[in-house]
């Protein structure tokens, strides 16, 4: 097998932007689909505005449109989702919120600021206007956003209120979920030597989380028997479906540790291959000839999860065809020790006070710390992360579609 990061551990940060820039070139082609199904996925295209924003000159208010010296002769009445006629001196139309203001308007009284006597409107009307000029919000071919972020309900309005029926967007990546490992248990407690399967069950709503698609059913499958055929047939079958396939454990080199064996016998190529990241180094990306991926996570279950957040969330960004999603900072309430020369991803949980606190029970074996986090502290390497220092944060997607 050939590929960045054979050998030695490559940098947490290059390995970020390594496998981000391999789903990149992956992303899959846009398609053009009904707006209110595009949720979640991303814009192929920049989201221009079909129409002037108002289209036409709209009422803010219930009220009388007004031309001329007061008071005003009433002469009809326009409610939204008509055309307006023009208004003539001397005149007032009533006019309802969301209508089109008739041309020559000058001013539009509020009903709560007006007296009718008989057919005259009489008050004073406030000085600033009370209508929405077109345009106010967009022209007419204003870029409204650029193509590459993710559609939220947000922009779906948006793009309903300018003209849009459908988008072109990118398709989520499919992925799947393979476990390895003979010792596990996937019911009751554990025992007599085995481990209950603690990832099986988390990943997939990690991977939602993350902007993959489910397949159908989603569920994981493992534990794989742990032989060789095995992992290469149970790859096999899971990327027939699959864009990207997520392994759980078996990264290293132990007796029973099949991943490498059975990447080098479907012919992949490491995209990464171990980060020095503390914990989870032992994580890798491998590509497929077909362009498929492979994500190997370490077995230990909190380190499974960095390899989630530092490769498998900028993988599905690219292959999304998002940028690396935005990392923000902390600020440490606690001091939080390096690694030597590796990345350290400490977990943290952020306080009433606002500070970041390091969480005990945050083994790479452990995940008491981690259902209590809200997302890795990073501590470069060759540093430490002392009490009041502002570090980078990748924060882990707690709400479905928070992160999509
Ligand atoms: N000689 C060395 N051995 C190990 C090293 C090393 O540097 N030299 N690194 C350790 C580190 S760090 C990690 S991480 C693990 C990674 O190993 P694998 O990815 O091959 O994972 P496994 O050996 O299959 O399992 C490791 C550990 O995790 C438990 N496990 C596995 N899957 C699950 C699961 N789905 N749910 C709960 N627990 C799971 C498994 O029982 C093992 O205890 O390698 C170290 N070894
Ligand atoms: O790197 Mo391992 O992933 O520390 O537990």
């Amino acid at each position: 097998m050939t590929g960045v990061g054979d050998g030695s551990p490559i940098a947490w940060d290059e390995a970020v932007a390594a496998v981000h820039a391999a789903g990149r070139a992956a992303a899959a082609p846009p398609v053009r689909l009904p707006i209110a199904d595009c949720d979640g996925l991303t814009l192929a295209e920049p989201l221009v505005s079909l129409t002037d924003l108002p289209a036409f000159p709209t009422s803010s208010v219930d009220g009388y449109a007004l031309r001329g010296a007061g008071p005003w002769r009433l002469n009809g009445r326009v409610l939204a989702g008509h055309t307006a006629e023009p208004i003539a001196d001397g005149t007032a139309i009533e006019i309802a919120t969301g209508a089109m203001v008739p041309a020559g308007t000058e001013h539009i009284l509020r009903v709560e600021e007006s007296t009718l006597d008989d057919d005259l409107v009489s008050g004073t009307p406030r000085s600033l206007p009370e209508w929405r000029e077109p345009g106010d919000e967009a022209h007419k071919g204003d870029e409204l956003l650029p193509a590459g972020i993710p559609v939220t309900p947000a922009v779906i309005g948006l793009a309903a209120a300018c003209g849009y029926d459908t988008l072109a967007v990118r398709r989520a990546p499919r992925a799947a979920l393979l476990v390895f490992g003979d010792e596990l248990r996937t019911a009751g407690p554990p025992g007599d030597g085995q481990v209950r399967d603690a990832l099986g069950p988390q990943v997939p709503g990690w991977l939602r989380r993350l902007g993959a698609e489910p397949l159908p059913g989603f569920a994981p499958r493992g534990p794989i028997e742990d032989t060789l055929e095995a992992h290469v047939g149970a790859l096999k079958d899971a990327l027939e479906h699959a864009d990207l396939v997520c392994t759980t454990g078996g990264t290293m080199h132990g007796p029973v540790d099949h991943l490498h064996p059975a990447l080098a016998a479907l012919g992949a190529r490491y995209v990464v291959n171990t980060v020095a990241v503390r914990p989870g180094f032992p994580m890798l990306v491998a590509q497929l000839p077909d362009g498929k991926f492979v994500a190997g996570l370490p077995g230990n279950p909190q380190s499974a999860i960095v390899a989630l957040m530092s490769l498998v969330e900028p993988l599905i960004a690219g292959l999304h065809g998002r940028a690396v999603p935005p990392r923000g900072t902390v600020t440490l309430g606690e001091p939080v020790p390096g690694r030597g020369g590796y990345t350290h991803l400490a977990l943290v949980r952020v306080e009433a006070d606002g500070l970041a606190y390091p969480l005990r029970h945050s083994a790479s074996a452990m995940l008491r710390g981690l259902a209590r986090s809200d997302g890795f502290a990073v501590i470069v390497p060759g540093g430490q992360g002392d009490a009041g220092a502002v570090v980078p944060l990748v924060p882990l997607p707690m709400f479905f579609g928070a992160r999509p």
